[in-house]
């Protein structure tokens, strides 16, 4: 992860918000340090209006958890914090219970790269409540970003037919590590390449780039320029035609190429960033098959996005490829996840009975769901994915149920099809990972294979299909049964 990549690996444990460290100092207090809690993180509403998100973060998660520890330096920093009412904010006997404490976890998460959808857990946390409280911020932190990010640059790769997309938002990106956690997402939903040299270098992305407008400006002419970038990258030769007026970039794009074939040269590309894209992609595809270059590839930028590519092949423009940088990056229009991470169980030592909860809301969307929760994806004959059901294991069910009741309205039921697997992997064991990490390219195609087998009804922008996501029956009913009881202890009308 970038953080353990760029800093000293305890730093992890800091990134987090002072309440969990409050509420783990009142836990120890309480002598609740060893009662157990399992925790879902999920989101409530599909991001970007679509119809599905795509699952990334979670193939860091382990290395959080294992190099979860609190060092000296930062006990020696949590030891010198000031209460607002005056006093220290942590006791020394729990600082004491910090320092070289370890995370005790097990956590089951849906594999990177996967589709998620609405309520369903992507990451299940199990173990003392003290230790998943600790880790639930920094897990988030993880999760929610790099999901957004990697659904966002999915909807641009769809749009874009194929024809490679690079993730340029480095610039624009929310500070180093957003532009790092950028590229990786990006990856994984299957951008091309990141012109982010670190990403390559940390995740191993294929690193990709042309040049700025600065360097046309730096030269005493446009021509001038693209000679010198030629003869100093004749390998890796994308020139940038819009600096001053484009018709003329073309004209000077193929003298230079002309003059790389004499040296046994290939230009590879031209980029357009900006005026009409449509209409200066099929002039200059035009003018480079006149001039018998079909082979020099156009590529375009200029605050693109999902939309303006699927408009561009709509209006039959001849693009290469795409460089993707501020929409990306700052996952435009909608700049956060809103993924939480709710107790949905307890238990008062690691032998005894869980018991489920839930949290109760005058927005039934906004009520969670109790249990120990796995998802059951089913799939049809050719594989593609046709709901997923939601189980408890604190109650009795039918195992395999076919049956599923509407998640916010206990009325609605739906018959599940074809055949059931398990959604959610155990990643964590008693605080250590269960298998070396499978790397970037795994779920890379995992995430092409799964997107690939969604019904291009969800996949759609405009007015996706809902995939269907609900409960199986017993699930259903201990839901409608805490909420009765919740809702009688509470005053309030029950929401089940
Ligand atoms: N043919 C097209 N159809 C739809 N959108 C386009 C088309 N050509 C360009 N765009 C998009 O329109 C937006 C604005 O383009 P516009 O031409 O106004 O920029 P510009 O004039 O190049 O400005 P600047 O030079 O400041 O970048 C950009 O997001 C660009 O990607
Ligand atoms: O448009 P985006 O999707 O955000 O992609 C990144 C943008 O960053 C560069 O512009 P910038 O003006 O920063 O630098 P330049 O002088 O190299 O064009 C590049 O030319 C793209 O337009
Ligand atoms: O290499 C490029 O063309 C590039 C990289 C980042 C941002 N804009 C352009």
């Amino acid at each position: 992860m970038s953080l353990t990549d760029r800093t000293k690996p305890t730093d992890v444990c800091l990134n987090t918000d002072l309440y969990e460290l409050t509420m783990a100092q009142g836990f120890w207090e309480s002598g609740l340090a060893d009662a157990q809690g399992c925790f879902n993180a999920f989101f409530r509403e599909n991001p970007f209006e679509g119809g599905y998100a795509v699952c990334c973060g979670v193939g860091q998660v382990a290395e959080l958890v294992e190099n979860f520890v609190f060092d000296d330096e930062d006990i020696s920093y949590l030891s010198e914090l000031e209460a607002p009412g005056g006093g220290p904010m942590f006791k020394p006997g729990f600082l004491e219970y910090l320092r070289d404490h370890h995370l005790d976890l097990t956590i089951h998460a849906v594999s990177e790269g996967e589709v998620v959808f609405p309520r369903e857990p992507m990451v299940r946390v199990e173990g003392p409540v003290i230790d998943c409280q600790l880790v639930e911020t920094a897990l988030l932190n993880l999760v929610n970003f790099q999901t957004l990010v990697a659904t966002k640059c999915a909807r641009v790769v769809r749009a874009a037919e194929g024809h490679p997309v690079s993730d340029f938002g480095l610039r624009r990106a929310q500070g180093p590590d957003g532009g790092l956690a950028v590229a990786r997402a990006s990856y994984v939903a299957g951008a091309s390449s990141t012109s982010n040299v670190l990403a390559g270098k940390i995740y191993g992305i294929p690193v990709f780039g042309t040049h700025a407008h600065s360097w046309v400006m730096a030269f005493g002419s446009e021509l001038e320029s693209f000679r010198a970038f030629a003869a100093s990258s004749p390998k890796n030769c994308t020139l940038l035609v819009d600096t001053y007026d484009v018709h003329q970039g073309i004209k000077n794009a193929i003298v230079v190429a002309r003059e790389m074939e004499r040296a046994g040269e290939r230009l590879a590309a031209i980029r357009i960033d900006s005026g009409d894209l449509a209409r200066l992609s099929k002039e200059a595809r035009l003018a480079f098959d006149e001039a018998g270059l079909p082979y020099i590839k156009i590529a375009v930028s200029n605050d693109l996005d999902e939309y303006t590519i699927q408009s561009l092949f709509a209006q039959g423009a001849p693009i290469d490829s795409f460089g993707v940088g501020t929409k990306l990056a700052t996952c435009d229009p909608q700049p956060s996840l809103g993924g939480v991470y709710k107790l949905s169980a307890i238990r008062r030592d690691a032998d005894g009975p869980w018991t489920p909860v839930i949290k109760l809301s005058e927005q039934a969307y906004k009520r969670t769901l109790p249990g120990i929760q796995r998802v059951l994806r089913y799939h049809d004959a050719l594989g593609r994915p046709t709901g997923d059901l939601i189980v408890d294991d604190t109650v009795a069910h039918e195992g395999v149920a076919h049956r599923m009741v509407d998640i916010l309205d206990p009325y609605r039921t739906y018959d599940l099809a074809g055949e059931p697997s398990g959604l959610l992997e155990k990643i964590v064991e008693g605080g250590r990972r269960t298998a070396p990490p499978e790397g970037i390219e795994a779920a890379r195609q995992r995430c092409a294979d799964a997107l690939m087998r969604l019904d291009p009804a969800v996949t759609r922008f405009l007015n996706p299909q809902v995939y269907p996501v609900g409960l199986e029956r017993g699930l259903a009913e201990l839901l409608r049964n805490l909420a009765e009881e919740e809702g009688a202890r509470s005053g309030r009308p029950t929401v089940a």
